[in-house]
């Protein structure tokens, strides 16, 4: 596409009209990695205005860069350079229409909260694709039938985004479903998406060191219900006191409301049951009532089966049908994945992506119940990310855990050492006389919990879940905590067998 016609389409007047005629490539926002034929996009970051590097993009070969007007002010050479009021609404809106409004196409579901983003999306994907081809996006991947990319961020920029989601409609996606973190809601990454149905899982305390505080963070997870975004309607937790007040300020606006049992609620539950392997209960919906039952466990996952079952109704599917499906939704990837490695195993081991702390807390009270012996919890707290956060796991961990291994948890570029002081202030001050092991090499920690423990007992291993990796500094190095728990379990085998 031409320059001209793109920015015009997206909305902008070219202060340079003699680009008009250049070529479009790629849409980009990293100089590092420009090349012939892009048009680059300075982003005004956190560090830096990127605007700054636009001499850089154009000598790499960029046809064009759009900057900010502080950025062009400050450029000696502002040749190619076009600036425009927000450089970040900018980029959404020229990566939209470079990739043909993509988002126009689809029918989107976004999900929201702080925690069971990941999980919910999972279980609308599996119920709805009896009916359509659904592309999903989160932190897990972006993936379709037949394809799967890693993903680096919860939600992707806006120019893979868009990218990605004209990728899903030519392979032939008709859903598109995404965890829309609040990062992403503040730097307008979805600008350009109409969402059919957007839900609210819940919100509390995580990623203050970015919202500042837990007002600034609703607001902006609250972005995704206003008009800009959502065109069709609100699937809201009536349980959570967030879900409340949204649930008031959108007025008379379409909203399917779910509660564990409130019977004011849209969809709420009788009769709930939790076993060891799963839940069972009677279902009350718009659709009538229906017994069902999942293999997930825990009351947090019940709350995500409801704003599933309420998505896919919304979406034209029967009651019967999902709940006939629900059974055979076994779980997700690191989320309460139970590490087994023999049929004769006589401790529990459980991965899970707990890393907030009420994630935590409602983790550690489902998994209680069904613990024979004690219960154990190895968890860190991520470096570069909330700091408050850290003593309010600690807490949590000496209060509902038999015993607590304090270990890293990606410390990034942060000091592992005082990562650890911070979340161990937490644990004394809950953990009374009860064992408390602060251990920074999770590798040894894993490995020591597991072969110290008494059989009976369970052991959970929180906050890395799926993740593969352990971010040391700026170095990202192999690391799975379910591969580390299956070879402390075999270890274990061999030393007590
Ligand atoms: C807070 C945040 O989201 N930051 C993202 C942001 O970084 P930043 O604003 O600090 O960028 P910056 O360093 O100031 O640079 C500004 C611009 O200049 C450009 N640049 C920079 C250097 C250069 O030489 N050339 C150049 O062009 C950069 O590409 C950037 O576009 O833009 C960068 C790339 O454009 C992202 O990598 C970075 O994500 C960081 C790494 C991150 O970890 N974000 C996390 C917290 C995040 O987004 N998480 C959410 C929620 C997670 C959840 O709870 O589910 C997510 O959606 O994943
Ligand atoms: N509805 C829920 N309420 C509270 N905690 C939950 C809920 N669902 C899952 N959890 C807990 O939170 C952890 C993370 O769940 P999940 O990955 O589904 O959330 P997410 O919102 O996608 O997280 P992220 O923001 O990191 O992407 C799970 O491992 C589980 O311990
Ligand atoms: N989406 C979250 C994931 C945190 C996972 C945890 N393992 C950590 O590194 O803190 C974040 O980037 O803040
Ligand atoms: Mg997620």
């Amino acid at each position: 596409m031409r320059l001209g016609q793109l920015l015009a389409l997206a909305g902008y007047q070219n202060s340079q009209p003699e680009l008009d005629g250049l070529e479009v490539e790629r849409v980009i926002t990293d100089s590092r990695h420009c090349q012939a034929g892009d048009l680059f996009i300075g982003m005004t970051g956190t560090q830096v205005d990127g605007g700054k590097f636009a001499p850089q993009a154009i000598a790499q070969g960029a046809i064009a860069a759009i900057v900010s007007h502080a950025a062009l002010a400050a450029l000696p050479n502002p040749e190619k350079a076009i600036a425009v009021d927000d450089v970040v609404v900018a980029c959404s809106k020229i990566a939209t229409a470079f990739y043909d409004y993509p988002a126009q196409k689809l029918k989107l579901v976004g999900v929201t909260g702080t925690n069971g983003k990941t999980t919910t999306t999972h279980l609308i994907e599996f119920l709805l694709q009896t009916q359509y081809a659904v592309a999903l996006f989160g932190t897990l991947y972006t993936r379709w039938a037949g394809y799967s990319l890693t993903a680096t961020h919860t939600t992707p920029f806006a120019v893979d985004l868009q990218e990605q989601l004209a990728q899903a409609i030519t392979a032939g996606c008709d859903v598109g479903l995404m965890e829309v973190s609040s990062h992403a809601l503040d730097q307008q990454r979805v600008l350009g998406c109409p969402f059919e149905a957007a839900v609210f899982t819940n919100l509390t305390q995580d990623h203050l060191d970015y919202h500042k505080d837990l007002e600034s963070y609703f607001q902006a997870k609250a972005l995704l219900f206003g008009d800009n975004y959502l065109q069709g309607r609100a699937i809201i937790n009536l349980d959570d006191p967030f879900g409340q007040r949204l649930v008031k300020m959108l007025g008379d606006q379409p909203i399917w409301s779910y509660s564990i049992s409130n019977p004011q609620a849209d969809f709420y539950t009788e009769n709930l049951t939790y076993l060891p392997n799963g839940v069972t209960a009677t279902l009350h919906s718009p659709q009538g009532s229906i017994a069902f039952n999942s293999p997930l466990v825990g009351r947090f996952n019940v709350e995500n089966i409801l704003a599933a079952i309420a998505t896919a109704l919304h979406m034209g599917m029967s009651l019967s049908e999902v709940v006939s499906r629900l059974p055979e939704f076994k779980n997700v990837p690191g989320r309460v994945e139970r590490v087994q490695v023999s049929d004769d195993q006589d401790v529990t081991v459980v991965v899970d992506y707990a890393h907030t702390p009420d994630s935590l807390e409602n983790l550690l009270e489902a998994m209680r119940p069904f613990t024979q012996r004690e219960l154990i919890c190895i968890f860190g707290c991520g470096g570069d990310r909330d700091r408050t956060k850290r003593p309010l796991m600690g807490g949590i961990a000496a209060r509902l855990a038999d015993r607590v291994y304090v270990t890293s948890d990606n410390p990034r570029t942060e000091d592992p050492q005082s990562i650890l002081d911070d979340v161990v202030v937490g644990v004394k001050a809950h953990i009374g006389d009860k064992p408390m092991i602060v251990e920074g090499d999770r590798h040894k920690c894993i490995q020591t919990a597991i072969i110290s423990a008494q059989a009976g007992d369970t052991i959970l291993i929180a906050g890395k879940g799926h993740e593969d990796y352990q971010i040391i500094g700026r170095e990202k190095i192999h690391f799975d905590d379910r591969e580390e728990a299956q070879a402390a379990l075999i270890l274990r085998r061999s030393l007590y067998h």
